[in-house]
């Protein structure tokens, strides 16, 4: 939900009223959304070198580029609300650099040497992702595009990466499919959104096998490492749905028609490395090795300047932004229509009854 302008101007009275100093980086973000929700970008010379503080408070200012004012005001609403001492309590914490946050018991989210970490933690059930998941995870990015780490990675928790869309959130709705269905376009849209908008290096470690909306997606991330005992899997057709997280776009755009056919249409699993060869993993790495070798190397990516990295990829980002976006809206439709479907009930009552494997 935005924050309206209600929301925005009790956010600032908020920040009076706070009892601790939030420290300078926080007052120069504060100040930069503030500036961006009420001005714009920002629209001012840059400070001489010497006027030190305003230079700081420009830069910050600056470093939002084209964030929608709607954006900002979102931001600055959480971050202050973040501040506050009552979300101080709860569950979510307060975001910081080498801080570790319990997110939820599903979704771990830590933050440190520069990274916020966002692992999958379902291991039971392979990391699939329930309706809860998908809502904490757009709070997570939220948060992440505000904080003071410079890049954020998805992992998983056990053998997998992630099974994919939890199949029993379609079985176990109380207002049943239809009400499953009109819930899960709704959150799809804003949940692929967040991926589409996060601002900063967005980096997925690729532990074991990725299936549906946790492949797909990967064609939203700016780096892809893998293990070699990865595998990618998008049985769409299987279960008579459609493809999402804008893949009928980026997949093609990646690989070229036929190969994303084969993906897309008629569910080939991928190894690793043909996951590469088809330029949608960026690095394979033995297993044995894997975490090591990856962990080291995003520690020190993370210590790279941070403006520089999100100014880069604004650029590379911002020539598909509205494509993406128009992307995702359809493919939501069509997906909520694939839920209602006969194929696609049918198949996933074969795997809830487990008549039927993929
Ligand atoms: C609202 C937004 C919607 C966005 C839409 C996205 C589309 C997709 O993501 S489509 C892809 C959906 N995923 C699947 O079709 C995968 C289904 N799971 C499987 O095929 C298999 O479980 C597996 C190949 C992932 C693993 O097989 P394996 O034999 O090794 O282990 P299992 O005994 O099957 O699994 C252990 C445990 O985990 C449960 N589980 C695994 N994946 C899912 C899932 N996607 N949804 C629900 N539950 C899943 C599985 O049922 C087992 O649970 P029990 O131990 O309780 O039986």
């Amino acid at each position: 939900m935005r924050a309206s302008q209600q929301d925005f101007e009790n956010a600032m009275n908020q920040v009076k009223l706070l009892k601790q100093d939030p420290g300078n980086q926080v007052k120069l973000k504060l100040y930069a959304l503030y500036k961006q929700a009420t001005d714009g970008p920002c629209n001012v010379p840059k400070p001489g070198v010497f006027d030190l503080v305003n230079k700081a408070k420009w830069e910050a200012w600056n470093s939002l580029g084209n964030l929608p004012k709607e954006t900002a005001r979102q931001n600055y609403v959480d971050l202050v609300s973040s501040l506050s001492p009552s979300s101080e309590a709860s569950s979510q914490g307060k975001r910081g650099a080498d801080e570790k946050v319990q997110e939820s018991k599903d979704i771990v989210v830590t933050s440190e040497d520069g990274i916020t970490k966002i692992m999958l933690n379902r291991p039971a059930k392979k990391n699939a992702l329930t309706f809860e998941m998908y809502k904490e995870i757009i709070l997570t990015l939220k948060n992440a595009s505000t904080d003071n780490s410079a890049i954020a990675v998805f992992t998983g928790a056990g053998d997998y990466y992630c099974s994919g869309n939890d199949l029993t959130n379609f079985t176990s709705a109380a207002g049943g499919m239809e009400e499953a269905a009109n819930q899960g376009a709704v959150v799809l849209r804003e949940f692929v959104n967040s991926f589409i908008d996060f601002p900063k290096p967005l980096v997925a470690v690729v532990n074991g096998p990725a299936v549906g909306i946790a492949v797909t997606l990967l064609g939203l991330f700016d780096a892809v490492y893998a293990s070699d005992k990865a595998t990618f899997h998008t049985p769409f057709s299987h279960l008579g749905q459609s493809p999402e997280a804008c893949s009928s776009y980026t997949f093609p755009k990646m690989m070229g028609s036929a190969k994303a056919t084969e993906m897309l249409l008629f569910g080939k699993k991928l190894t690793a490395r043909e996951a590469w060869a088809q330029g949608l993993v960026s690095e394979v790495f033995p297993d044995s090795t894997f975490e090591k070798e990856v962990w080291t190397r995003l520690r020190a990516y993370a210590k790279l300047p941070p403006n520089s990295m999100r100014i880069s990829k604004e650029l590379i980002r911002n020539n598909e932004k509205e494509k993406l976006h128009a992307v995702n809206a359809e493919e939501c439709t069509t997906l909520k229509a694939r839920w209602l479907s006969e194929e696609c009930i049918n198949a996933i009552m074969n795997f809830v009854s487990r008549k039927a494997k993929l």
